[in-house]
């Protein structure tokens, strides 16, 4: 069954739980016993509906107990796919919050309160969703039901969007009018809004299309272990395993290593359910090669005639979570795909202010939450794609070595 990664995002009080409680509470993904609590407590609070939001809130209430990083993981199905949502709450730490939920998202729900109409948070978070190159962003136009579930306001916060979007680079964009309160559009159709003739979110998220969110161009596999089984009866057997980051590859091709650039033939494609002749991203293998050639983690294995750059000089969007600024004479830890490098930072280009897209060629410092265009010089050359080509060769993390946290997730131009 497919898996679809989506985060959430939208300013505090835009409806973000109550949201996914209506999603796993009308797709039935929650059971009786946790209803039951959640229904208590709403009433124990006097509030005259059940109140669905308590179901991620007190997860989350747990969970903001001595974690950094604020996001949270929840999972459901239906008979379609398998979802992962990633859980960030809005309040303040919210550039981090999302850069760390939405790495890895198919799709990014942004809700914009319906009263209220594109706000200053819905620009941040449209402008991230397009830096991190999500697919698919889907604008969810909540609390219909207190402005009497107008057709009009709803087409004017999609022309603001539509307006402000064009400036961005995001792909596929939809809107939904819903009201998650009253599950209106989220997993049923709502009979309040016959003018809407688009699809409920529940449906849209299981039929969306999602294989073309990899690249299947270019061939790229970061080795992650080499496998070499100690006992008699494999003797022989040397396979490297990985994930696919890109491309596809087939048994009998020939392929290229780098940073060594020896060329060999697959021999063989295994994985956890045996062997097969072909392989593509996202899938997780192990390759055996023809010759005997020395790869060890961190190496690339690609194909020949189409290669990735290789450099030490990297040009990169970086969105600084660290809690401490960016320290320009400082040498970090650069985790790219499998392998780890030292690096500086070479230049400090610019600064974005994600409300207005300005660049800012003055300030330097670059803090918590702050997105910039920097350069960075590796110890070794790195093996990579531009971002918007690949999002796994594409990207890297930038760690503290002293403190071992993790300051930087960075992409590159
Ligand atoms: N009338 C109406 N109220 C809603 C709707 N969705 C959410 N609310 C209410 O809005 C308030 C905030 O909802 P939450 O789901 O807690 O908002 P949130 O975005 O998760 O907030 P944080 O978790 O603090 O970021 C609650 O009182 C909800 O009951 C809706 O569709 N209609």
């Amino acid at each position: 069954m497919e898996l679809l990664r989506f985060t959430t995002a939208g300013s505090v009080d835009d409806g973000k739980s109550t949201l996914i409680g209506r999603l796993l509470y009308d797709t039935k993904s929650i059971f009786e016993d946790q209803y039951e609590e959640i229904e208590n407590s709403s009433k124990r609070r006097g509030e005259e509906n059940v109140n669905l939001a308590l179901l991620t809130d007190g997860l989350r209430a747990e969970r903001e107990q001595g974690i950094t990083i604020d996001v949270a993981y929840r999972y459901f199905a239906t008979p379609k796919r398998k979802f992962i949502i990633a859980d960030t709450p809005g309040h303040i730490q919210y550039t981090r919050n999302m850069v760390t939920g939405a790495s890895t998202a198919n799709l990014a729900i942004i809700l914009v309160d319906a009263r209220k109409g594109v706000s200053e948070q819905t620009k941040r978070h449209s402008f991230i969703a397009s830096l991190l190159q999500i697919p698919h962003v889907v604008f969810a136009i909540n609390k219909m039901d207190l402005i009497d579930y107008d057709e009009e306001k709803f087409e004017q916060i999609k022309e603001d969007i539509t307006n402000f979007a064009s400036k961005l680079e995001v792909k596929d964009i939809h809107f939904i009018p819903i009201s998650a309160l009253n599950g209106d559009n989220v997993v049923n159709q709502s009979e309040k809004m016959p003018w809407y003739k688009g699809s409920t979110l529940l449906y849209l998220l299981e039929n969306l299309h999602l294989s073309s969110d990899h690249n299947h161009t270019d061939a790229r596999f970061p080795v992650q272990n080499v496998i070499r089984p100690q006992s008699e009866k494999y003797h022989d057997y040397r396979s490297f395993a990985g994930r696919i980051a890109g491309g596809v590859f087939r048994k009998g091709e020939e392929v290229i290593v780098y940073p060594s650039g020896f060329t060999s033939r697959i021999k063989a494609i295994d994985t956890f359910n045996g062997e097969i002749d072909e392989a593509y991203a996202p899938m997780s293998v192990s390759f055996q090669l023809e010759d005997e050639i020395d790869i060890s983690r961190g190496d690339l294995i690609a194909k020949p005639n189409n290669s990735p750059t290789a450099s030490q000089d990297i040009d990169l969007m970086v969105s600084w979570l660290g809690d401490t600024p960016l320290n320009p004479s400082a040498k970090y830890l650069v985790k790219h795909t499998t392998s780890d490098v030292r690096a500086i930072v070479k230049e400090i280009k610019y600064k974005i202010d994600i409300s207005t897209l300005d660049k800012n060629f003055e300030d330097k410092s670059i803090g918590t939450n702050d997105i910039a265009r920097i350069r960075i010089r590796t110890t070794k050359p790195l093996f990579f794609d531009k971002y918007s080509r690949n999002r796994i060769s594409g990207s890297l993390i930038i760690i503290d070595e002293a403190t071992n946290v993790t300051v930087g997730a960075g992409m590159i131009i």
